[in-house]
């Protein structure tokens, strides 16, 4: 049963119709075996005692065969269309529920994986899907339907010839089974190396320029290369391993035929069969195993399908951040002894944080000290491996993580805009804001007036990924989009890019905007942005070194001094040159 729950990636009940019909229409496609049969037996007859043929039974036969065409027609209808419908609603419900289940996991889980994996998931495996429902399981319900009917039928016929024509069928059965774990073994390598080529191709894509401007097309163009070739050898593979498994089961299913006539020779020499019966088993045995065998040659299609269903079965069964409370009203942030890493090296350790609700507090620090992971884990992109992050007093772990976000907004350095218009990109801020809100919104986040200089107005389309507007603008936009979202909680992670004068003042202004009686917590790069700042931590290597105010900090004399005196320098020099 596991392999209708991966095939239909965890939804077997859509399974039920397209099955059920199948089997009334292969139970329909029987129908004109038998009248055929019934008009051999009527001629026979007729030959056999020399009478003349019955031949308003023969016609009567001829307009049942017809009649049974027509219904072999309608039967397929249904069929046809629960298999598609079922296909195409499992990989549409499919696609849905799993996008949406990959917005709800840790985002550390989404990172570790390759980037191109998610996606081919998302269209490769759920079209294997599709084509596994709508092609392979009516081919493969068919091709067990008609045997076992057949069987049940000829046992009245003569259980001996019976008996004899599907004698080999277990062998198959058997040879089929027995080698399942190894053709899924084989599978799998193959989808391995196929999703290996995948993700090569898309980080030959996505880095083409970087490849190009440091000439490194020789070296990444190799890697890819051998990617392709694994996929290949492994095609070549699975090929060469499966194809003699079918053929031998295949041959073992025809070898009951062979059977079936020197059983039936022996009986009719010996006169314990008659010719008419022969030669109805005959019709019929070169006839009822093309279903199950042409089936059979898919069959090992059915496991590799499946695979591609348990992968996605897999991954909706990743379990997702934990918390069904409600976010509490109040908004004071405090970390309490949170140690945090993104693998096994620590990048937080052991801090302890006050933010109180409607103060700025400003992380800053060298490089890769943990400034931008302290934003992360407030936003509970992941949660910390030890300590806790209360807001309004509750540990965020028992808070529902999508009540929790609807507090914060977040405007980071890697902004990133939908294939979509300006407007509706700002919209995503609020879902169903009106056009007034979203231009009041970039109004006080200073995109309004660029924005109305670009052709289309609001209704310029931007390329995926924000690619057609300058970095100061797409920032900007994320300041609209946060602004018209109105959360009492702001994350701010400041561009570290430099940013032309006209760009710095227009984005300070929107902040000031942005943050006006909030709960601010901001990553500073530029000291000079956060003197102001109610409360300055300075983080180092992952640990709180220093904090308080500009002034405060500045009299210590401490990391913060350094690196103040070390920025206040390098502007002068700008300034200079
Ligand atoms: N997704 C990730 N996976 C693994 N390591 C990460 C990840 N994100 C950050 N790191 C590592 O964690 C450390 C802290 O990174 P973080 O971005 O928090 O530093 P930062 O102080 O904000 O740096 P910067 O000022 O350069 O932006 C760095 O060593 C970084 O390489």
């Amino acid at each position: 049963m596991k392999i209708l729950y991966n095939i239909t990636a965890g939804n077997p009940k859509k399974l039920r119709k397209p099955i059920v019909f199948s089997v009334i229409s292969n139970v329909i496609n029987i129908l004109p075996f038998t009248l055929v049969m019934q008009a051999v037996k009527i001629i026979f007859e007729s030959y056999s005692t020399g009478a003349p043929i019955d031949t308003y039974k023969l016609w009567l036969t001829c307009g049942a065969l017809f009649l049974s065409m027509i219904a072999m027609f309608l039967g397929e209808i249904p069929a046809y269309r629960f298999s598609f419908r079922g296909a195409y609603m499992v990989a549409a419900e499919g696609r849905a529920k799993l996008a949406e289940h990959l917005r709800k996991l840790p985002l550390g889980y989404l990172t570790s994986r390759d980037p191109g994996d998610l996606g081919n998931m998302m269209m490769g495996d759920f079209t294997l899907i599709e084509h596994c429902i709508s092609h392979l399981m009516p081919q493969l319900v068919g091709g067990l339907v008609m045997p076992i009917i057949a069987f049940i039928g000829l046992l009245f016929l003569d259980w001996r010839m019976a008996v004899s024509m599907f004698a080999a069928l277990p062998i198959a059965i058997l040879i089929i089974a027995g080698t399942s774990k190894l053709q899924r073994r084989v599978g799998k390598r193959h989808m391995e190396s196929k999703i290996y080529a995948a993700n090569r191709l898309q980080e030959y894509l996505n880095g083409i320029g970087t490849i190009k401007a440091y000439n490194l097309t020789g070296e990444r163009f190799v890697r890819l290369e051998k990617a392709f070739r694994r996929f290949m050898m492994e095609s070549i593979k699975i090929e060469g391993f499966l194809q003699p498994i079918v053929l031998t089961a295949i041959a073992c299913i025809r070898a009951g035929l062979t059977v079936m006539v020197f059983v039936g020779t022996h009986l009719l020499l010996g006169g314990e069969l008659n010719v008419i019966t022969f030669v109805t088993f005959l019709i019929v045995g070169t006839r009822v195993f093309d279903p199950l065998t042409s089936a059979l040659g898919n069959f090992s299609e059915v496991h590799y399908d499946e695979q591609a269903g348990e992968r996605i079965v897999n991954l909706l069964n990743e379990p997702i951040l934990p918390g069904e409370k409600i976010a509490p009203e109040g908004h004071d942030i405090i970390l309490k002894d949170v140690t945090f890493g993104y693998g096994d090296i620590k990048v937080l350790k052991d801090i302890s944080i006050e933010m109180p609700e409607g103060s700025l507090t400003a992380l800053v620090g060298p490089s890769g000290s943990g400034k931008s992971t302290v934003l992360k884990l407030i936003a509970r992109f992941y949660d910390p491996q030890k300590g806790k992050i209360l807001i309004g007093n509750e540990d965020m772990k028992i808070i529902e993580p999508e009540s929790l976000l609807q507090k914060v907004s977040m405007v980071f350095q890697d902004v990133y805009l939908f294939q979509d218009t300006i407007g509706n990109n700002i919209r995503f801020g609020k879902e169903g804001a009106t056009q007034a809100e979203v231009e009041e919104a970039a109004k006080r986040a200073c995109c309004h007036d660029f924005i109305m200089k670009l052709p289309q107005g609001y209704d310029t389309p931007v390329g995926e990924g924000g690619s057609t507007l300058s970095g100061g603008e797409k920032q900007r936009i994320s300041i609209a989009r946060a602004i018209l979202k109105n959360a009492p909680v702001v994350l701010l992670d400041e561009a570290t890019a430099s940013l032309d004068p006209e760009n710095e003042v227009e984005i300070q202004r929107a902040i000031n905007e942005l943050i006006q009686g909030r709960t601010v917590i901001v990553v500073a790069h530029r000291l000079k942005t956060v003197r102001s700042a109610d409360n300055i931590i300075v983080l180092d290597e992952g640990k709180v070194v220093e904090q308080g105010t500009h002034d405060e900090l500045i009299l210590q004399k401490g990391l913060y001094y350094d690196l103040w005196t070390i920025q206040q320098k390098s502007s002068r020099w700008k300034m200079s040159s």
